[in-house]
């Protein structure tokens, strides 16, 4: 691994929760002692190889999150706290243009997404460097089934051909500037490899060895209580023994 690599991360947080139903924005929610946000950030914070972390929040909660987020939890790498757009794609697109001086590789990591583990991150950074660029991602585990309508079944779909994606997914800087400078603006895009996907470059996937959830309803959010409670146990034997 070549630590020469200056690697930026922009932690997506700009989005309004709908999903979760509640009034206080999910990634700001208490889960385990900490906020969601405090949770996403912290690993890439401690990441020797990040040099840079650029926040993307709502516009009315940038304030909140630089006195409640960045000093509280001194993440000294939060360098730049910005305001979202309308859409994830759009939130991607303003933290890519706060990205400060010359760096090797940008990783984008969704601020939703506090299960996410140090060693995962470093697995997907180690395999960018390698091959340019690398999503972290899952296997399914369910039987899945194409619908139609109202969710009549169509068909089976081969599950080892398909993985599930999520984030961190981390780039070569100038191939992924490259591919949301080519990307159609009306175009929609879920996720930031499909970007890269459209302009032709091959991504790579790395599978999860943590558990990685995406917090979208309170149901996620109970079951990342546990997870993280359980981590914490673990941590504590090990310094013990
Ligand atoms: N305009 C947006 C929309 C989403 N996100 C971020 O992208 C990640 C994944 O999005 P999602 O889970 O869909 O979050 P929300 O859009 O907030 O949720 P919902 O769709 O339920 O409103 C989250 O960290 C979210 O904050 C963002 O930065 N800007
Ligand atoms: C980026 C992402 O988390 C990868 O799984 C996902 O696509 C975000 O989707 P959402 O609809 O914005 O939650």
């Amino acid at each position: 691994m070549n630590n020469q690599n200056k690697i930026a991360v922009i932690i997506v947080a700009g989005g309004g929760g709908k999903r979760m139903n509640s009034p206080v924005p999910k990634q700001f929610l208490m889960v385990h002692k900490k906020p969601v946000l405090a949770h996403s950030i912290q690993p890439f914070n401690e990441s020797p190889r990040v040099h840079q972390m650029i926040l993307v929040v709502p516009e009315k909660d940038a304030e909140y999150c630089r006195i409640n987020i960045v000093e509280r939890y001194q993440f000294h790498k939060a360098t730049k706290i910005v305001a979202g757009g309308s859409e994830r794609i759009d939130s991607v697109r303003k933290g890519l243009e706060a990205v400060e001086g010359k760096v090797d590789y940008i990783a984008i990591h969704d601020g939703a997404r506090p299960l996410i583990h140090q060693e995962d991150i470093e697995r997907v950074f180690d395999k960018a460097l390698e091959t340019g660029g690398a999503i972290l991602a899952s296997r399914m585990t369910d039987t899945v089934k194409k619908i139609k309508g109202k969710g009549e079944v169509v068909g089976t779909l081969p599950r080892s051909e398909l993985m599930l994606a999520q984030t961190p997914q981390i780039f070569c800087a100038e191939w992924l500037k490259n591919a949301y400078q080519r990307f159609p603006k009306d175009k929609e895009a879920t996720d930031d490899a499909s970007v890269l996907e459209y302009a032709g470059y091959s991504v790579h996937t790395v599978c999860g060895k943590h558990v990685n959830s995406k917090m979208t309803t309170s149901e996620d959010l109970k079951f990342a209580a546990y997870i993280l409670e359980q981590r914490s146990g673990e941590d504590e034997n090990r310094h013990r023994f």
